[in-house]
């Protein structure tokens, strides 16, 4: 199950990429937002950002203007790695690399095809591991110990 999310500024390009995930076979959670009308990208990457790390979905993809602002809210959820990406390369190695769980489009920056392709690539490639996971579990320290001293 994918978990998808945009703000107004990423909703046309949501509208496409479900329809993309709908000829592809991909069961999707749509969570919002439902109209152009303007709202904030934080309230869309908190429940795609909770549905992915509670194991609800298995990846998520957010969408806002530029991807920035919709990225930097969902990373600030434990246990999200979500990666902006705008180049097929990245959308593979942040994969491969990062095991990367969401990620971010921009709907004013990148055109509908180019956006499918990134998806595509990112829902179809899988984590390396080796010492890519001895990284990640060198960010996910830096994730707990600074959650820590805020207590
Ligand atoms: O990073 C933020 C996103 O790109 C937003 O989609 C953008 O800031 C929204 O801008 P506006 O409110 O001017 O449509």
């Amino acid at each position: 199950m994918i978990a998808i999310g945009s703000d107004h500024g990423g909703y046309a390009l949501k509208q496409e990429i479900m329809a993309w995930l709908d000829e592809h076979g991909y069961a999707y959670k749509d969570f919002g937002t439902y109209t152009e009308e303007s709202c904030d990208y934080s309230d869309y990457a908190l429940p795609v950002a909770h549905a992915v790390v509670n194991g609800e979905c298995d990846r998520g993809i957010l969408c806002c203007g530029t991807g920035i602002g919709i990225s930097i809210a969902a990373n600030k959820v434990h246990g999200v790695r979500a990666a902006l990406c705008s180049d097929y390369f990245s959308a593979k190695y942040t994969r491969k690399h990062n095991d990367a769980n969401i990620i971010c489009l921009g709907g004013r920056t990148i055109g509908a095809g180019l956006a499918c392709e990134l998806v595509d690539v990112f829902l179809g490639t899988e984590f390396e591991g080796g010492r890519h996971a001895r990284r990640i579990q060198k960010v996910m320290d830096i994730e707990k110990e600074e959650a820590q001293k805020q207590h």
